[in-house]
């Protein structure tokens, strides 16, 4: 499958110019000394070398400004290198950000014929595939209108139908995605899938862990320029956000760590044979589970909530909430199918009755996804001293959806009035749950569903 390399990338640099004033750039141009620069270089991309084979689809992570976008532009040939090299074999359609590829006067309708044309597609090859070009992009009359009357959802869904229905060799994907609905992003996605099939190569730059752990054989992690590891889409997107999320004062140690690891090294084409050779090992690499890859639950220092809310202290102190694995190691980066224990401290200041406490674990978005009590309000403790201490654990299975979680925990009691909080603190913890690239099931929590399907006669 991997015969030749599709993109092959060496030592490519890419510097910008930053001027300090506005009339710097002038003065650069019109006095452009050897002697004096009128700009400093911002080094964008550093020494990069890169192979991407056949019929590879490889994802690209990083942080804001680590140079992923300049990389594709610098593949497509929409930015030229400061120095290095990058070689292209096949036809190549791009979506990069918008604005990037449609002439903003014309219509949606003369954009398609130009932008295929430029594709390399003869007048007569763009007209056999212009319904489908427009059934895709489904604008309706827009296609008729200039593009700079689009909204950018238009604009991307038009840029999109064209880029994947020209039959590309290498597509590249640039975030673009992201702007569309829901409903055309996975028919997006869909094609992608389609494309990929067909024996193309993909690369694609995203910010999504699922989606490049979906969608991609490889993965490689760009950091203020320099490419830090290249590995299993898994392995990737694991040390990205282990990057992402550190403390300020982390980021230096952690990044050293991962160049030490020396996966950032060039996978040369021939080692790329000798990976097409064993295909299907190539593949179980990179559909194997993450406890298959040596991953393990951990602890990430960054991981802290900004958004917790202390609810007033009635008589009782919620210490130390955490998670932890059986085997008590504090965690809170996650292993989807795996057991952990929330627990917490209760310290009891006043004597207390019937007491019971409970947790709940809310999504991004502030969902409550799954919480228990420690009792029902009848078994709950009748009696608590002051200066007693209760320790409370939730033993739970991690059957969540790749992404980030909050953590709830309260204590309750009885009083005249009824049962009420004592102790409560919402998003006191947070955790994430890493990606899993044979999750059959959907949603935020795995159902333990089983499905099937099968002709019916
Ligand atoms: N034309 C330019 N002039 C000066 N600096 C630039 C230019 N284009 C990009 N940069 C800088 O180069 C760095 C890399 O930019 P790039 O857009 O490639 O990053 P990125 O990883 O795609 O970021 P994001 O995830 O935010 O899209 C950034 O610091 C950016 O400010």
């Amino acid at each position: 499958m991997f015969s030749k390399s599709a993109i092959e990338v060496r030592d490519l640099s890419k510097a910008f110019p930053i001027y300090s004033k506005p009339h710097h750039r002038l003065m650069q141009m019109v006095m452009p000394g050897p002697k004096e620069r009128w700009f400093r270089e911002f080094r964008a991309l550093k020494n990069i070398s890169l192979d991407v084979a056949r019929g590879e689809t490889v994802g690209i992570v990083g942080r804001n400004g680590s140079g992923k976008s300049t990389l594709l532009q610098l593949i497509c040939g929409t930015l030229s290198p400061t120095s290095g090299e990058v070689r292209v074999n096949g036809r190549i359609a791009a979506l990069l950000e918008l604005g990037a590829g449609f002439n903003p006067e014309f219509t949606g309708r003369e954009n398609v014929f130009l932008n295929a044309a430029v594709l390399g597609l003869s007048h007569a090859e763009i007209r056999e595939k212009f319904a489908e070009i427009e059934a895709f992009a489904d604008i309706g009359d827009f296609i008729d209108q200039p593009v700079k009357s689009y909204s950018s959802g238009m604009y991307v869904r038009l840029a999109f139908a064209v880029a994947i229905n020209v039959s590309p060799e290498i597509l590249i994907v640039d975030e673009a995605l992201s702007v569309g609905d829901e409903g055309f992003q996975r028919k997006c996605f869909a094609r992608i899938d389609a494309i990929r099939d067909s024996g193309a190569t993909v690369l694609f730059v995203s910010h999504s862990a699922s989606t490049v752990v979906d969608l991609c054989d490889r993965a490689i992690l760009l950091d203020h320029g320099e490419l830090l590891m290249q590995g299993t889409p898994k392995q990737v997107v694991s040390t990205y956000q282990k990057l992402l999320y550190a403390p300020a004062d982390r980021v230096a140690q952690i990044r050293a760590e991962i160049l030490a690891a020396g996966t950032n090294r060039i996978a040369s084409s021939k080692e790329i044979e000798v990976v097409d050779e064993e295909g299907p090992g190539f593949q179980r690499a990179a559909d194997a589970t993450v406890e298959e890859d040596g991953i393990q639950a951990y602890w990430e220092e960054g991981l802290k909530p900004s958004s917790t809310i202390l609810y007033e202290q009635r008589g009782a102190r919620i210490d130390e909430p955490h998670l932890q694995t059986l085997s008590g190691e504090k965690v809170n980066v996650l292993i989807p199918g795996e057991t952990y224990v929330y627990t917490y401290k209760v310290r009891v200041e006043r004597t207390l009755s019937n007491v019971r406490c409970g947790m709940m674990i809310r999504s991004l978005t502030g969902i409550e996804v799954g919480g228990a009590v420690t009792a029902m309000s009848k078994d709950a403790i009748s009696i608590v001293g002051s200066g007693e201490v209760l320790s409370v654990r939730f033993r739970f299975r991690c059957l969540l959806a790749s992404g980030t979680y909050f953590l709830n925990a309260g204590v309750l009691a009885g009083f005249e009035e009824g049962e009420e909080y004592v102790d409560r603190r919402i998003d006191v913890a947070m955790f994430r749950v890493m990606p899993y690239s044979d999750r059959l099931a959907t949603g935020f929590v795995d159902l333990d569903v089983v499905p099937q399907i099968s002709v019916a006669s």
